[in-house]
C-alpha cells in the first residue's frame, strides 16, 4: 500500500533464456479517482497509467481545477517541442517551483527573452565539438572510482544508483567546476545536491487547486541548510573563476569568458551561478540513472552482456578502454539507447500553454499542464515491437521513427548537454565493464519517478572481477 486511498500497482517482471521484461508497474484497469491521481502522483509519476495510455494518443483530463493535457502522439510531440514551442516553452509551475531554490533562473526551468539569451552560451559550453575537453575529467573519475571499486572486500554489497550517482556527480563538477576545485568544496556541492534531491517532491498543489503560478516550495530545514551551503560553496567558486583565469576549460571558465565576448551580453554573477548549478543538476542524476538501469538490465540478459564483453574484449584488448573507443563501441551505446528507451532519466516533459491553442482535436486553456510523457511513448505498444522486453538490438540496424524516442527531448530546447551525456554513459559503461561484473542482489526492483526515474530504495549490486 502506498497510504489510504491509494493501492500501489504490482510490479510485472519476466525472464526467459532469452529475454527479459524489466520491472514495469501493471497498468491500472479502471481510471484513478481523484485521491488515488494526488497520491499516486505524489508516491510516482508512472504508477497510475491505464492499459489505453501504453499506445501513441493525447488525452485531456482535470485534476482539481487544472485542465491536464496529454501529448503523446508523434505529430503532437512535434507540434508541442518543436513547431508551437512558442506556446508551449514555458516548464510547467511544478517543476519550476520545485527547483526555483537551487537552480535559481538557470536555463532548465527558465523561458522567454531570459532563456533566449542563456541558452546559446550554455549549449556553447557543453557543445560536442568540445567534448575532447572533456575526456580528461571522464576518464580519470571513472578511473579513480574503479579503483575505489576494486578495493572493496569480496562479496560487499554495493547500492548501485549511489555509486553511480557520485561517480557522475564527480564527473560534472570537474566539467563545470575545473579539476582544481577544492576537495572539500566539491564534497560540499555534492552533498548539497543529494539532500535536495533525496526530498524534492514535484507535485505542487497549489497549481492544480487554480493558481497559475503554483506555490513557493517550503523545504525543511535539512533541505534548506544544505542548499545554504551549496550556494555559499558555487558562488565562492565563481568568485574564484571571476578573480583569475585558472587557464582550466571547465564549462564554468566558458562561461566567464563570454563575459567579454561582444556578441553576447554579460553574464552576471547570479547568472554563472544558477547555470552552473543548473549544468550540475541536468548533468549528473540523469546519466546516473541511466547506468543504473543499464547494470540491472544486462545483469538479467546474459546474451546481452556477453556480446557487451565480447565487444569491449575485441575494441581495447589488454589495454584499458578509453575515451577514443567510445565511437567503436556500437554495442555499448545500443544498451544506452534501449535503457534510456525503457528507463528515460527525466519520463515526463511538462509546459504550460501560454494561451489557449489546439492540440489535434483537443482545446487547451490558457494556462493548462501539457504533458509529453517519454515512459508511455517509449513503451507505445504501436510505435514499438515488443516494448517491454529489453532488446538493445532494435537501435542496431534503424533509428527509431520520428518522435518516437526523446530521452533527450526535441526541439529548441532539446538537452544541451546530449552528447556530453551519450558519450560519458558509453565511457563510464565501458570502463567499468571492462572490470567489473555487477550483480544486483535479487531484491525486488520498483522503478519510482519524480523528477527523474529511479530504482525505489536504489539498487544493491555485488560486485565481480573481471580481470
Ligand atoms: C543521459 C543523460 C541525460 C539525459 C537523458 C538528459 C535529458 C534531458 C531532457 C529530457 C531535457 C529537457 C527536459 C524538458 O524539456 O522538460 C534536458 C535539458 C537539459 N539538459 Fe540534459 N540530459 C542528460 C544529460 C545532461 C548533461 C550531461 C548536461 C550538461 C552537462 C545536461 C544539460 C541540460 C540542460 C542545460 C538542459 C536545459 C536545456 C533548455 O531548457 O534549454 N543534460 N536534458
Amino acid at each position: 500500500m502506498g497510504g489510504w486511498g491509494y493501492q500501489r500497482p504490482r510490479m510485472i517482471e519476466r525472464r526467459g533464456a532469452d529475454f527479459f521484461e524489466p520491472a514495469h508497474p501493471e497498468p491500472r484497469t479502471r481510471r484513478a479517482t481523484l485521491v488515488e491521481t494526488v497520491l499516486g502522483a505524489r508516491h510516482s509519476l508512472i504508477s497510475n497509467w491505464m492499459e489505453k495510455s501504453y499506445a501513441s494518443g493525447c488525452d485531456s483530463f482535470r485534476i482539481m481545477r487544472r485542465q491536464i493535457v496529454i501529448a503523446n502522439r508523434p505529430d503532437a510531440i512535434r507540434q508541442v517541442l518543436v513547431t508551437d514551442n512558442a506556446i508551449f516553452e514555458r516548464k510547467g509551475p511544478p517543476v519550476r517551483r520545485a527547483l526555483e531554490g537551487v537552480i535559481g533562473k538557470g536555463l532548465f526551468i527558465s523561458d522567454g527573452p531570459l532563456w533566449a539569451e542563456r541558452r546559446p552560451l550554455v549549449a556553447d559550453a557543453v557543445h560536442k565539438n568540445r567534448l575532447a575537453a572533456f575526456a580528461a575529467p571522464m576518464e580519470s573519475v571513472t578511473a579513480e572510482f574503479a579503483e575505489r571499486w576494486a578495493a572493496l572486500p569480496a562479496g560487499a554489497t554495493r547500492d548501485a544508483q549511489a555509486d553511480m550517482a557520485a561517480l557522475t556527480a564527480e564527473i560534472i563538477t570537474r566539467a563545470v567546476f575545473g579539476a582544481q576545485l577544492r576537495a572539500g568544496a566539491a564534497r560540499a556541492v555534492i552533498e548539497g545536491f543529494t539532500q535536495f534531491q533525496d526530498r524534492v517532491d514535484s507535485f505542487n498543489i497549489g497549481y492544480f487547486l487554480g493558481l497559475d503560478e503554483g506555490l513557493r516550495v517550503r523545504h525543511g530545514w535539512r533541505v534548506r541548510r544544505a542548499i545554504a551551503g551549496l550556494h555559499r560553496t558555487i558562488e565562492q567558486v565563481v568568485e574564484d573563476h571571476l578573480a583569475s583565469d585558472s587557464g582550466e576549460d571547465s564549462l564554468l571558465s566558458r562561461l566567464v569568458s563570454h563575459r567579454d565576448d561582444e556578441h553576447h551580453r554579460k553574464l552576471g554573477v547570479q547568472a554563472l551561478h544558477d547555470e552552473a548549478a543548473t549544468l550540475f543538476l541536468a548533468g549528473h542524476e540523469t546519466t546516473a540513472t541511466t547506468l543504473t538501469w543499464a547494470w540491472y538490465l544486462l545483469a538479467n540478459a546474459p546474451w546481452a552482456e556477453a556480446r557487451l564483453h565480447e565487444e569491449i574484449d575485441r575494441v581495447a584488448g589488454d589495454r584499458p578502454i578509453g575515451f577514443a573507443d567510445v565511437p567503436k563501441l556500437s554495442w555499448c551505446r545500443a544498451v544506452i539507447d534501449e535503457t534510456m528507451r525503457l528507463y528515460p532519466p527525466i519520463p515526463i516533459y511538462s509546459r504550460q500553454a501560454s494561451r489557449a491553442a489546439k492540440i489535434g482535436d483537443i482545446e487547451v486553456e490558457s494556462q493548462a499542464m501539457v504533458l509529453v510523457i517519454p515512459w508511455l511513448l517509449h513503451r507505445a505498444r504501436d510505435l514499438w515491437q515488443e516494448p517491454n522486453l529489453f532488446r538493445p538490438e532494435r537501435f542496431l540496424a534503424n533509428r527509431p521513427a520520428p518522435f518516437s524516442y526523446i530521452p533527450f527531448s526535441v526541439g529548441p530546447r532539446v538537452c544541451a548537454g546530449a552528447s556530453f551525456g551519450m558519450t560519458e554513459a558509453v565511457l563510464c559503461l565501458a570502463m567499468l565493464a571492462q572490470r567489473f561484473v555487477v550483480r544486483p542482489t535479487g531484491a525486488p526492483v520498483v522503478p519510482i519517478c519524480r523528477l527523474t526515474l529511479r530504482p525505489e530504495g536504489g539498487l544493491p549490486v555485488t560486485l565481480e572481477r573481471r580481470h
